[in-house]
């Protein structure tokens, strides 16, 4: 019997924390892990090679390998990054893009060469942009690619609301969208806790909202509040947004996220990536839940479309030299 497959490309802070989740996880047989440090690869599979010796750890194969060991990935987590020197990493995730949209381009003609099966799980930034050359480049089934983007900002979204009002961040129900970066924006018309719409949870719990504007700068400079103490780095909170995909992948759940995918027509938007809700299963995005947005999230959106499609001109630009 065949188990399920993983493949992880670039494990460094990012990739090797969704690597432990995923041992930790019981979802896979088989993992590899590919980097241009092929050394630091097999010593990050090994690692967890050691831990399988222990009773919690179930006995799963992992090791460091090349893109000939993917072929039959049921799955493929690609976390690679420039490795800027003395860790400097910019803080502007836009700025990520002079270099790692050749490398996303490495890693995707790479990819393609072997197989067009595995569902692509992106979390290199600046996201959009890269999941856009992605799904656009190389044929790739565009269904198959996905980027983590704002679930990790929607997780943030329900955790900060969550301890404003006591309760625990799964009770609320809300999302962020557009932009992974500093457009995203909280889809306040339509979350709620329990029954109970976000505008009329001040008779509940007796204190003032925030307003949209207030509750999307809180969420976008939350990553700042976790990125600047750790040296460039945020690492715990994004590799449980991707494990929580491959679950959904995995175990074909239907799970909803709000995942960067390819936009075609959806709320007014052409050609271009950005979050929204979305039903992610065995054959990645299998239906997108575009949102109604009131007047606030349509201009959020119309900057965020903006800010991103600048972006993705760049990268169009970077390509012809
Ligand atoms: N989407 C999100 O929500 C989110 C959150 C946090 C971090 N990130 C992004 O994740 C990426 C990884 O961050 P990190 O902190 O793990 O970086 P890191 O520098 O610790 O690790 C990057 C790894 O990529 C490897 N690499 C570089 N080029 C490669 C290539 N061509 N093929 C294979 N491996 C290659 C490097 O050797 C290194 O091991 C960054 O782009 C970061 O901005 C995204």
């Amino acid at each position: 019997m065949k188990t399920s497959k993983l493949a992880i490309i670039g494990v460094g802070h990012v990739g090797s924390e969704v690597l432990e989740n995923a041992a930790l996880s019981g979802l896979f047989g088989e993992i590899v892990a590919i980097d241009t440090r092929s050394e630091r690869a097999a010593a990050e599979a090994l690692d967890q090679m050691h831990a399988s010796g222990m009773l919690g750890r179930a006995n799963v194969r992992i090791y460091g390998g090349g893109y000939d060991d993917i072929a039959d990935a049921d799955v493929i987590v690609i976390a690679a990054t420039h490795i800027w020197p003395h860790g400097e990493v910019p803080a502007d995730r836009q700025a990520l893009l002079g270099n790692n949209a050749a490398i996303i381009r490495q890693i995707m003609g790479d990819i393609s060469r072997v197989t067009r099966d595995a569902v692509l799980v992106f979390i290199t930034n600046p996201l959009d942009t890269v999941v856009y050359i992605a799904a656009t480049e190389f044929g790739y089934p565009k269904e198959k690619i996905i980027g983590t983007g704002c679930v990790l900002d929607s997780s943030r979204l329900r955790f900060l609301l969550g301890r404003r009002y006591g309760l625990d961040p799964k009770a609320v129900n809300a999302f962020m969208m557009g932009e992974h970066g500093y457009t995203a924006f909280p889809l306040l018309g339509s979350a709620q806790i329990a029954t109970v719409p976000y505008a009329e949870l001040p008779e509940y719990f007796g204190q003032d909202n925030w307003t949209a504007d207030e509750v999307r700068e809180k969420v976008v400079q939350a990553a700042y509040e976790v990125f600047h103490p750790k040296d460039g780095v945020t690492d715990a909170a994004v590799a449980q947004a991707a494990t929580e995909i491959l679950r959904s992948i995995v175990l074909d759940e239907k799970a909803v996220f709000s995942a960067a995918t390819y936009i075609d027509g959806e709320l007014g938007q052409h050609d271009t990536v950005f979050s929204i809700p979305v039903v992610v299963g065995a054959n990645g995005v299998e239906k997108k839940l575009p949102p109604k947005l009131n007047a606030w999230e349509q201009a959020k959106l119309a900057e965020s479309a903006a800010a991103i499609r600048a972006n993705i001109d760049l990268a169009k630009k970077l390509k012809q030299g």
